[in-house]
C-alpha cells in the first residue's frame, strides 16, 4: 500500500467542493491505489457546515480516505500538502465578469501563497480554481518566491471539456473523437477556443465545420458558458467545474492521454511570444508528474490576434493587483 499524500482544498464547505471532495476521497484524482489525507480549508462562519461535510466523507466509508483535517487556518490546512486545491473565493452573480471578483478575492490568494510558500511540501502541485483564477495564480505564485513558479497553475480545464463536447455534438460524434484541443489565455469571455489545431476522428478540426460557426456561435459558446450557467441555475457551475479540477489534477500527476493534450493555465517562459510570467492558458503535455507546453504549433494571423487579446487582458488584471505582487 502507497503511504498517503495530503490533499489540501479551500472552500471546502461551499457548491463546488460538496462536489470534489467525495471523488478526491473516492480515488478519482490521485488513482485507485493512492491513499488520500484530506486538508480542508474554510472560513470561520463555515466550520459547522465543514463539520458537516467531514461527517459524511466518513460516512462513505472510503478505503482511500486516511484522514480528515478540518480548519480556518491555512497555515494547518496547508501544512506539508502535495496537492493544493484552491477553490474557496467568491463566485460572480449574473451581469458579472469573473475579473469583476478580483477586488473580493484577490486578498485571499496573498495570504495563501505565503502559507504555501511556509507549510506546503515544496513540491506541492497548486490549481487555483477561484476566480479569476489565472490571476489569482499569479498572486499566489508570487507570494511564495521559495516554490517554483511551475507549481503554480490556473484551471482551464472546464473550458477545454465546454469546448470538446460542443465540436463533438456540431460534428455528430462521440465526445473521445474530438482530441487536441486548446484554450489559450485567460479563463475569461477573452479566452481563445482553438479549432486549427483540434481534430475530430484524427483530422482537423476547422476543416469540418463551417467558418461562420466556429466565429460567431462555437467561440462566443465556449466563452460565455460559465455566464449561461448562472442564468440557468442560478449559481454558477459546480459539478462541471469540480469534474475539470479532478481531470487537471489527475492528468499533473498522472500524465496525460498519449498524442493528445490538455488545456492548463500555466507559468508562461515566453512561448508563442506571450509575456514571461504571466499564468496563461497553453496546450501542455503531462508526464511523470510535470508538465511541458506544447511548442511548435503555428499561429495563423486571425489566432494570433485572439492571444494578442487575451494576454493583454492578463497583463491588465497584473497591473491591477500590482499591489499584491511583491
Ligand atoms: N476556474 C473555473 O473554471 C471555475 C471557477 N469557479 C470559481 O470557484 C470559486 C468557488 O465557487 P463555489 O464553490 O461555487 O462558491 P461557494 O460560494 O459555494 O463556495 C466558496 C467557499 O469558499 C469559502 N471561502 C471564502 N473565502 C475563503 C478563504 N479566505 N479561505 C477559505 N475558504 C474561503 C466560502 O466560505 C465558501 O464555503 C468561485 O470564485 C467561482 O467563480 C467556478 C466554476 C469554474
Ligand atoms: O462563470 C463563472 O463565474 C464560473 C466559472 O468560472 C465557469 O463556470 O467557468
Amino acid at each position: 500500500m502507497k503511504q498517503p499524500v495530503r490533499v489540501a482544498v479551500t472552500g471546502a464547505a461551499g457548491q463546488i467542493g460538496y462536489a470534489l471532495l467525495f471523488r478526491i476521497a473516492s480515488g478519482a484524482m490521485l488513482g485507485n491505489d493512492q491513499p488520500v489525507i484530506l486538508q480542508l480549508l474554510d472560513i470561520t462562519p463555515a466550520m459547522d457546515a465543514l463539520q458537516g461535510v467531514k461527517m459524511e466523507l466518513d460516512d462513505c466509508a472510503f478505503p482511500l480516505l486516511a484522514d480528515v483535517i478540518c480548519s480556518d487556518d491555512p497555515n494547518v490546512a496547508f501544512k506539508d500538502a502535495d496537492y493544493a486545491l484552491l477553490v474557496g473565493a467568491r463566485p460572480r452573480g449574473p451581469g458579472m465578469e469573473r475579473k469583476d471578483l478580483l477586488e473580493a478575492n484577490a486578498a485571499i490568494f496573498s495570504v495563501q501563497g505565503k502559507a504555501l510558500n511556509d507549510y506546503a511540501s515544496k513540491n506541492v502541485k497548486v490549481l487555483v480554481v477561484g476566480n479569476p483564477a489565472n490571476t489569482n495564480a499569479l498572486i499566489a505564485q508570487r507570494n511564495a518566491p521559495d516554490l517554483d513558479p511551475r507549481n503554480f497553475t490556473a484551471m482551464t480545464r472546464l473550458d477545454h471539456n465546454r469546448a470538446l463536447s460542443q465540436l463533438a455534438q456540431k460534428t455528430d460524434n462521440a465526445v473521445t473523437a474530438a482530441t487536441h484541443m486548446t484554450i489559450w489565455g485567460n479563463h475569461s469571455s477573452t479566452q481563445f477556443p482553438d479549432l486549427f489545431h483540434a481534430k475530430v476522428n484524427g483530422a482537423t478540426a476547422i476543416e469540418q465545420v463551417e467558418q461562420d460557426w466556429y466565429e460567431n456561435d462555437f467561440i462566443p459558446t465556449v466563452q460565455q458558458r460559465g455566464a449561461a450557467i448562472i442564468k440557468a441555475r442560478g449559481a454558477s457551475s459546480a459539478a462541471s467545474a469540480a469534474n475539470a479540477a479532478i481531470d487537471h489534477m489527475r492528468d499533473w500527476a498522472l500524465g496525460s492521454q498519449d498524442n493528445d493534450w490538455v488545456s492548463m493555465a500555466v507559468y508562461s517562459d515566453g512561448s508563442y511570444g506571450i509575456q514571461e510570467g504571466l499564468i496563461f492558458s497553453f496546450p501542455c503535455e503531462c508526464k511523470n508528474g510535470d508538465w511541458s507546453i506544447v511548442q511548435g504549433l503555428e499561429i495563423n494571423e486571425f489566432s494570433k490576434a485572439k492571444l494578442a487579446e487575451t494576454e493583454k487582458e492578463l497583463a491588465e488584471e497584473r497591473d491591477a493587483v500590482s499591489h499584491l505582487l511583491p
